[in-house]
């Protein structure tokens, strides 16, 4: 079964106040997608693997922790999960960075796929799936759907926001993938949106409608 972490950090919920503001304009919005990022980077990476190494300090030699030096891959769900990159690889600077396209259309709330470019070797890197919103949990399960078909086995997802609804459907459609996310809200509206939320996050990012 999913583990699913609440990621309910002080700076975490303080700056996603200022997000879910809807007087938040798309600059201010982006820097504070990008700095949440970052901190969600330090729950997700957790339990990465780490090995001794030896090393000189100007004063005698040591033994260190160093990661394991397993291969990561972040995995934007576009177009709104690239507003999560940047700040994830101010952590992971090392990682590669595979592209999905989805969008949910708008009467059936299903997602449709338009794209989707991968690291050669996803098998054998620890993918990090982002996308702010975990809505219906259609997106991000399509999207580990596709991941799986190309050889991905180990799928973290981290989202900001996400909905009850949607955090039973991804934990049962992929069982194996662990959930990282800021806030679970209260439920979806008739349109299938977050609430309360922030809106649409995609169009928050980018300044479109
Ligand atoms: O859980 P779901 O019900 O599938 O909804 C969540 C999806 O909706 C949003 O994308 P959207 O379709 O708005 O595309 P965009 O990022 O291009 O705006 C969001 O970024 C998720 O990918
Ligand atoms: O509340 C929601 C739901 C889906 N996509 C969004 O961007 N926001
Ligand atoms: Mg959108």
């Amino acid at each position: 079964m999913s583990k699913v972490t609440q990621v309910s950090h002080p700076l975490i919920l303080h700056k996603l106040a200022y997000v879910r503001d809807k007087n938040t304009g798309s600059k201010y919005f982006r820097e504070l997608v990008e700095e949440i990022s970052m901190l969600m980077a330090y729950e997700v990476t957790r339990n990465f693997d780490t090995e001794e190494v030896e090393i000189e300090t100007p004063i005698c030699k040591t033994k260190c922790k160093m990661l394991a030096g397993k291969k990561t891959a972040i995995v934007p769900i576009l177009r709104a999960g690239l507003g999560m990159v940047d700040g994830m690889l101010r952590i992971i600077p090392a990682a590669k960075v595979g592209h999905i396209g989805l969008y949910r259309d708008e009467k059936t709330l299903q997602p449709v796929e338009y794209f989707c470019k991968l690291p050669q070797d996803i098998a054998e890197r620890d993918v990090i799936v982002v996308d702010p919103m975990l809505a219906t949990g259609g997106s991000a399960a399509d999207a580990i759907t596709m991941l799986k078909k190309r050889g991905a086995i180990n799928i973290r997802l981290v989202c900001l926001i996400g909905s009850p609804e949607g955090i039973k459907y991804i934990t049962e459609a992929h069982p194996d993938v662990d959930v990282y996310i800021a806030s679970i809200d209260e439920k979806l509206n008739e349109n299938g949106y977050i609430v309360p939320g922030l809106g649409d996050a995609g169009d928050r990012l980018f300044g479109t409608k």
